[in-house]
């Protein structure tokens, strides 16, 4: 008898059909072919102020976590941006089910454990984030790629408050002291391309800045990030 094969393609295959602006031509992720990256020759050095003592929220998106700055005050200036300023909406992460294979973008084929984005949006042109990211040059996000290796103490701050928002939706604010700087590689050499969006709609909105050097994160705090996302526990 004939085995009835029903092939469920609920991926990145199937986004075209909703989202016509997947098949576009500046598609996020992609794989960094560190051979072909041209130097950054005389561009001005890319320039963050964030604001530490605010109340944050984090939330359950239905994949891994996000904090949402609440219109607090920050600047991401210089580097690929010219002359205008953008403002941190959010930041979050991507991790995969297994270790060494949750990052988005690909480092000459290598795929990371994680990746945090930073999400920023161009206060210079546009009146708010959802108006700029549907503009060519209305995001910038800050990409950190995660690697198994010490504890990352600011990082800790968010992944400890997992447990309380272990459902899509759940939501928990803190007020403790984070600056989203120490988030960011000691190094701050970085490779940028114009890109979209990860996730639908694939807006092709983002000014890509990926950091080259890996941030460190324990074991223990990747095993915490998966398990509230991989055991379907957020649905
Ligand atoms: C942005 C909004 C929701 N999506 C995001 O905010 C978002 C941010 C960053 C990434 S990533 N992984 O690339 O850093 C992915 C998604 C979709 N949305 C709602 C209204 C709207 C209007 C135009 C375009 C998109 C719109
Ligand atoms: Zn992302």
């Amino acid at each position: 008898y004939l085995v009835p094969v029903v092939i469920l393609i609920v991926g990145p295959a199937t986004w075209v059909e909703k989202f016509p602006e997947a098949r576009g031509t500046r598609q996020s992720p992609v794989d960094i072919v560190t051979s072909r990256a041209s130097s950054g020759g005389s561009a001005p050095p890319l320039v963050w102020r964030y604001s530490v003592n605010h109340p944050r929220s984090v939330v359950n998106p239905g994949y891994c976590w996000r904090v949402d700055e609440n219109g607090y005050d920050s600047e991401l200036r210089g580097g690929p941006l010219g002359s205008d300023v953008y403002k941190l909406q959010q930041w979050h992460c991507h991790w995969g089910s297994v270790n060494g294979e949750g990052s988005e973008h690909t480092v000459d084929g290598r795929a990371f454990s994680g990746e945090l984005h930073l999400v920023h949006w161009n206060t210079s042109k546009y009146n708010s984030f959802t108006e700029a990211a549907g503009q060519p040059d209305g995001l910038a996000v800050l990409g950190v790629l995660l690697m198994v290796g010490s504890k990352h103490d600011e990082l800790d701050k968010v992944v400890r408050l997992l447990p309380y928002i272990q459902h899509k939706g759940d939501k928990v604010t803190f007020s403790e002291p984070l600056n989203p700087a120490n988030l960011l590689p000691k190094r701050i050499a970085y490779w940028t391309y114009p890109g979209s969006l990860t996730t639908p709609p694939c807006t092709e909105s983002v000014t890509w800045i990926l950091f080259k050097e890996p941030v460190q994160v324990s074991a223990e705090q990747v095993r915490l990030n998966l398990c509230y996302y991989v055991n379907g526990k957020n649905v």
